[in-house]
């Protein structure tokens, strides 16, 4: 069997629960065997703390030990007083005797060393000899722990301290009022299950995407990676840190899974709009493969959540003493990239067919390490990329939205607030996109870019911007053009909103509240027929307004949508202003599902626009002239299959399809529409429960 054999247990002086029985299993102080069978005792030395567990076959009898008190020997010493000596001690001096023996005993089978013949995860998937962060680096290393925990090493007070902080923070919460505390309460529950029985956990978000995926995703995952050292309790996923340079290509072998489908990494430097979160952002890795799962059917025994542990700048979590992460601050430089390309060759040479998907890295490293694998690496990055494409999808749905065809799309002034990663990433795919549809040269290239106003944290970004940032200048507004509209350099947004009179605003700049009242009554004079915002930055209190705000303001022309997701807005009469969510979830699950099942061996640009093309065709007229340019999330499987069938037949027009499994390039290329579908359909898993045997190794 592959249950741990317990030789003696026992730490601090305190009995460890395998000690502890429970009561109705508990024996009296001796120990009389109960099985009298060929198999023998399972114990036979007298002890207080008899060993029982689950499988008491498995527990094994300590060996003699030599030496005096404490030892095998004196333990038997101290239960086993002759009837002589017995007599001949008074009470007093008995009982004494008595004491000092247990006592000796108690010592010895404390500074035991238990003795286990499991390894890596089924250690600490083990309540009886699991002990989380407090696993010395000595342990890690010996029990193949490395990698599995969050590099810090916590003191079992810490542990204690950290726990009582959030169930006391809990409490807390709960009197100020229902706010976060019932999100946070609902994701442990989850989060419990999910431990427990991932088959229940997915059929139940599954079933519940549009109640739930609020909770294991954005914004609950917000709350949950700002609290995660509170909230940790076993770990999910590896974590890989500075300190562990030159050792990744063996540390990634401690990770149980033979065959791994989907990576997504993080580094925590930009967790949704919430900043440095450094280790603590582990959390948004796991909420977007739980995503990956319910909406694209990944096998949930084929995902990986990692978290590179470089540092943190984030001056609070230097100073927290229960932080999990580094204590130090981030390393940069080639130091930094070392890291990351080490971390890149050793998933890739364990899992030659892994797709790795960088998430929430700060966009200086977004941008960078994007071109560094691209061309290489079975890769992409969800927050230039996925959030690009979904952005398209909506924009081309809001010029439906007006009546008008999506070939007008070339024709929409644009204004993007936010130059990071995400904003700049659709800038970039959207102008392309205009050009393809005016022809795709040179002339169509500069048209499309000159219906784009870029607005960052210092105003409208112009060819005079000292220090422009190479990624944002293709997109800077020319000399020229500022006399023309009387705009300069590091003009408001307001401004940039009452002279460009834009069709959309689109706001990825993680300021809450930036279409204030000002901003919205701007926009009261667009050109458009039907004016779109589009409010993506997360969690919800970063959305740059709300629907009630834009809805208020603008009247029930306007089309909204956010990052995170909003109720509808009733607007009386019966009418209602829909409040869709323009979230990278409606296409990074099928980027990933169509680049695994075509076996393409680059995430190409036109797969990524193919990705797009289909979730803004997946909208029915008649939704989009209601204002609804996104599916319900209850769709997300169905629209999930639709685009990764849509990449698989990308990859395979591209050539870059190399097939999956017992279906080859050749195979793939033979499938109709209709039987790709099917195809992406048949490979997607389903949370049941498959029969289940015993088979000796
Ligand atoms: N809805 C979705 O699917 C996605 C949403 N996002 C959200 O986008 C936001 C930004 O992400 P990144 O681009 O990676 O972050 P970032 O930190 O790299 O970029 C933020 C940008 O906003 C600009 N900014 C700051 N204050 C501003 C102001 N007052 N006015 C105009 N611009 C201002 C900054 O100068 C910077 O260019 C985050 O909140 C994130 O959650 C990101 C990816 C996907
Ligand atoms: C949705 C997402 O990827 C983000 O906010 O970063
Ligand atoms: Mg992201």
């Amino acid at each position: 069997g592959d249950r741990a054999r317990l030789l003696c247990v026992g730490a601090n002086g305190q009995p460890r629960p395998a000690e502890r029985p429970p009561a109705s299993s508990r024996p009296n102080r001796r120990i009389v065997p109960t099985h009298r069978t060929s198999h023998r005792k399972s114990y036979d030395y007298a002890s207080p703390f008899p060993l029982v567990g689950r499988n008491q076959h498995q527990l094994q009898r300590p060996p003699l030990a030599a030496g005096p008190a404490g030892t095998r020997a004196g333990m038997a010493n101290a239960s086993s007083i002759s009837r002589s000596l017995r007599r001949s001690l008074a009470p007093d001096a008995l009982h004494r005797l008595l004491l000092q023996r247990s006592r000796a005993f108690v010592t010895a089978e404390c500074h035991r060393p238990v003795v286990l013949h499991k390894r890596g995860p089924d250690i600490l998937h083990d309540p009886w000899f699991n002990r989380g962060t407090a696993f010395s680096m000595t342990e890690r290393d010996r029990l193949g722990l490395r990698g599995l925990l969050p590099p810090s090493v916590v003191s079992s007070q810490q542990q204690i301290d950290r726990f009582m902080g959030d169930l006391k923070r809990l409490e807390q919460n709960a009197r100020d009022g229902p706010s976060d505390t019932y999100q946070l309460a609902k994701w442990r529950i989850l989060n419990r299950l999910h431990d427990r029985n991932e088959t229940m956990y997915y059929k139940v978000l599954i079933d519940n995407i549009e109640e739930y995926a609020p909770i294991v995703y954005t914004p609950t995952v917000g709350a949950v990676c700002q609290n995660y050292s509170g909230l940790f309790r076993r770990p999910r996923g590896m974590y890989f840190s500075a300190e562990d340079r030159g050792e990744m290509m063996s540390m990634v072998y401690n990770w149980p899974a033979d065959q791994v489908d989907m990576i997504v990494v993080t580094d925590g430097s930009r967790i949704l709009g919430l900043g440095d979160l450094g280790v603590q952002g582990i959390g948004i890795a796991i909420g977007k493969l739980d995503l990956y799962v319910a909406a694209a059917g990944i096998n949930p025994q084929r995902v990986l959540p990692v978290m590179i542990d470089v540092g943190t700048n984030n001056e609070k979590l230097l100073k927290d003493p229960l932080y999990l992460g580094l204590q130090e601050h981030r390393l940069e430089g080639e130091e930094y990239v070392e890291i990351i390309d080490e971390f890149m060759e050793a998933v890739f040479s364990r899992w030659p067919n892994v797709i790795v998907q960088f998430e929430d890295f700060q966009s200086k490293w977004a941008f960078r390490l994007l071109q560094r694998y691209r061309k290489t690496y079975r890769m992409f990055n969800d927050d230039v990329q996925g959030t690009a494409g979904v952005a398209i999808a909506g924009l081309l749905g809001a010029v439906r939205a007006q009546g008008r065809p999506m070939i007008d799309f070339p024709k929409q002034k644009i204004v993007v607030a936010g130059a990071g990663s995400a904003g700049i990433g659709v800038v970039n795919a959207a102008s392309r996109t205009m050009a393809r549809m005016l022809g795709n040269n040179e002339v169509a290239f500069e048209s499309a870019r000159s219906q784009f106003w870029i607005v960052d944290a210092h105003g409208l970004i112009t060819e005079e911007r000292v220090d422009i940032d190479p990624d944002a200048r293709p997109f800077a507004r020319r000399k020229s053009e500022l006399t023309h509209q009387g705009l300069n350099e590091g003009a408001s947004l307001i401004e940039v909103v009452k002279k460009v009179k834009p069709d959309v605003i689109l706001g990825l700049s993680a300021v809450g509240g930036l279409f204030s009242k000002e901003v919205l009554e701007a926009l009261k004079d667009s050109s458009s027929s039907r004016p779109a915002i589009f409010a993506m930055s997360n969690p919800t209190k970063n959305a740059e307004c709300t629907p009630e705000e834009a809805f208020s303001i603008i009247g029930e022309k306007v089309v909204f949508s956010s990052g995170s997701p909003f109720d509808d807005v009733d607007l009386g009469d019966g009418k209602i202003g829909h409040s869709n969510q323009g979230n990278n979830m409606y296409l990074f699950p099928g980027i990933g599902l169509g680049t695994l099942l075509s076996g393409a061996r680059i995430v190409s640009d036109g797969m990524l626009q193919a990705a797009a093309e289909r979730l803004a065709s997946y909208m029915k007229e008649e939704e989009v002239l209601q204002g609804i340019i996104y599916p319900p999330t209850s769709r997300i499987r169905d629209i999930t299959k639709e685009v990764a069938a849509a990449v698989v037949r990308e990859a395979v027009a591209e050539d870059l399809a190399e097939g999956y499994r017992d279906m080859d390039a050749r195979e793939l290329a033979r499938l109709s529409e209709e039987e790709t579908v099917d195809y992406v359909k048949n490979n997607m898993w389903n949370p049941v429960y498959p029969t289940v045997v015993y088979k000796k190794d």
